[in-house]
């Protein structure tokens, strides 16, 4: 499926980082700022849910047979394997947003953002990243979702993941978190995601 995605009115914006960067963490604090208006795209995936996630909410958690066979009809924007399972944008409730004039983020991974910059190239692209390794690690095993075997993938990939971060416009470094949301609030009335709050 081919779109002239320079036509639609919306605004796309790409945010990236390592597994426990805090991107999660950042985007439901900054989309709740009444300053900002967007949606938050629900990905497909068939990594299992965690505890305390919701299909429909968190992600759409479907099989791998079921994310191939959508895949292979075309029904994602874009989609990649991380961390050993599949994930992808369903691309008809983008374009319905973009039609509309809204504003969407798509949390994804770089190889997802990569796909989506080549396909439209007006995209805003921000990424997530950690004062250094040892925090991450830190705020991964914190979090404690994950087993051992688990976190120490998403830490091997973290190191590769990081070597993209030129790719993007923006960088915000989770240290402080309120001044992390403060400048996800500020990039994304930036990119045009202006709440109602906000003076035009
Ligand atoms: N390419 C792509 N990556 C995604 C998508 N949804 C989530 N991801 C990425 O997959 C990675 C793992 O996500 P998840 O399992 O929720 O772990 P988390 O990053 O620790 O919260 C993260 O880098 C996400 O940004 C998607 O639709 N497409
Ligand atoms: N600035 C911060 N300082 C300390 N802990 C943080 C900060 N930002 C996020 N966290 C914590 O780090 C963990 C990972 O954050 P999360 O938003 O789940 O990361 P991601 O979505 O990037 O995988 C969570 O337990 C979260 O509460």
């Amino acid at each position: 499926m081919t779109h002239d995605w320079t036509r639609l009115p919306g605004r796309l914006v790409v945010v990236s980082g390592p597994s426990g960067c805090g991107k999660s963490t950042i985007l439901r604090r900054a989309l709740d700022d009444p300053t900002v208006s967007a949606r938050l795209s629900v990905s497909a995936t068939s990594r299992p849910p965690r505890q305390g996630e919701e299909g429909g909410l968190h992600y759409e958690f479907v099989s791998r047979g079921q994310f191939e066979a959508a895949r292979d009809r075309g029904q994602f924007l874009e989609w990649a394997e991380v961390h050993g399972n599949l994930y992808g944008t369903p691309i008809a409730p983008v374009i319905r947003s973009l039609e509309a004039g809204e504003c969407v983020v798509l949390e994804i991974d770089v190889q997802g953002a990569a796909q989506v910059t080549r396909a439209v190239p007006t995209a805003d692209t921000i990424f997530v990243t950690v004062p250094s390794l040892d925090v991450l690690e830190a705020r991964l095993r914190g979090r404690g979702t994950e087993p051992e075997a688990v976190v120490r993938r998403r830490l091997d990939n973290a190191r590769r993941e990081l070597e993209s971060i030129h790719l993007y416009t923006h960088t915000i470094v989770n240290d402080d978190l309120d001044r992390a949301v403060s400048e996800m609030v500020a990039l994304l009335v930036g990119a045009g995601c202006k709440g109602a709050d906000r003076d035009a």
